[in-house]
């Protein structure tokens, strides 16, 4: 398979060394403009870059018949209209906001235990989320999928970065510590005792392998898919 990194910072070289493992050939590593290159050249795209530059990249890659694969984060108020475009031009797309096995199995035990908590009036939930200080965004990706998980299941209908703003708002708590990869918590909190519920990433290895297996996953389909789909969970 030959792919492109659109993005070769810390994902897009993880991602290299496992595709490579993998027997895949990297053919572009964009940093810069997208249209600057051809992206015909490659199989698929593999976007894990900034919030500003992941709209372009995916719809350039639909626009030329690439199926991609966006990791990047920071930039969902555009996701409708990313669906909307593969739809149309019957391309191939899948976005996560966590590309691990661990996390995607954690967004499912989320939702149970949402489920179970529903009627328990005296339980408050929040959300809490470590990463390394190079982080672009916050709330992470992956903590506004757990907290969208809580909403499908709860009377909770929204969330807020920081405190509570009210009793159907969840707060989410970022935090900025040196080099951590990724951490997350989801608590549920009452009068007399805490429940968590907690992932931990020790690297970045993760991610990198649950892109490069969606993107094997994704060659030869038409659609937009979830990691639900590639690992067939949920
Ligand atoms: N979904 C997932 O499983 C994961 C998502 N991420 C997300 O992936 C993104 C990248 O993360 P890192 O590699 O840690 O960041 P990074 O800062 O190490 O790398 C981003 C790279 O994008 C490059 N870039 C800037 N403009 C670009 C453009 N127009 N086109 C292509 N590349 C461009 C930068 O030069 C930089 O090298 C972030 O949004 C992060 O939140 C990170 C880890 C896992
Ligand atoms: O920026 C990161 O590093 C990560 N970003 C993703 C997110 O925003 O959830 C996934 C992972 O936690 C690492």
């Amino acid at each position: 398979m030959k792919i492109a990194l659109l993005g070769y910072g810390k994902m897009g070289k993880a991602i290299e060394k496992i595709a490579v493992e993998r027997g895949h050939s990297i053919v572009l590593k964009i940093s810069d403009d997208i249209d600057k290159h051809n992206i015909q050249t490659a199989d698929v795209a593999i976007d894990f870059s900034i919030p500003e530059a992941a709209v372009k990249n995916i719809s350039n890659c639909i626009k030329n018949g690439v199926p991609v694969i966006s990791g990047t984060t920071g930039w969902l108020k555009n996701y409708s209209d990313m669906v909307a475009l593969a739809n149309k031009k019957d391309g191939a797309f899948i976005y996560a906001s966590n590309f691990s096995l661990g996390v995607n199995i954690f967004f499912e035990l989320n939702k149970l235990l949402a489920k179970m908590m529903a009627n328990l009036s005296q339980y408050k939930v929040d959300l809490e989320e470590i990463h390394h200080t190079q982080k672009l965004d916050a709330p992470s990706g992956t903590a506004i999928t757990l907290a969208e998980g809580i909403i499908e299941n709860t009377h909770y209908s929204d969330w807020s970065l920081g405190q509570e703003k009210s009793k159907t708002t969840i707060p989410i708590e970022s935090k900025r510590i040196d080099a951590v990869p990724g951490t997350h918590f989801v608590n549920y909190t009452s009068n007399v005792d805490t429940i968590s519920m907690s992932h931990t990433a020790h690297n970045r290895e993760g991610f990198a392998l649950g892109a490069v297996i969606a993107s094997e996953w994704i060659i030869g389909k038409t659609g937009v898919f979830t990691m639900n789909d590639v690992l067939n969970i949920g």
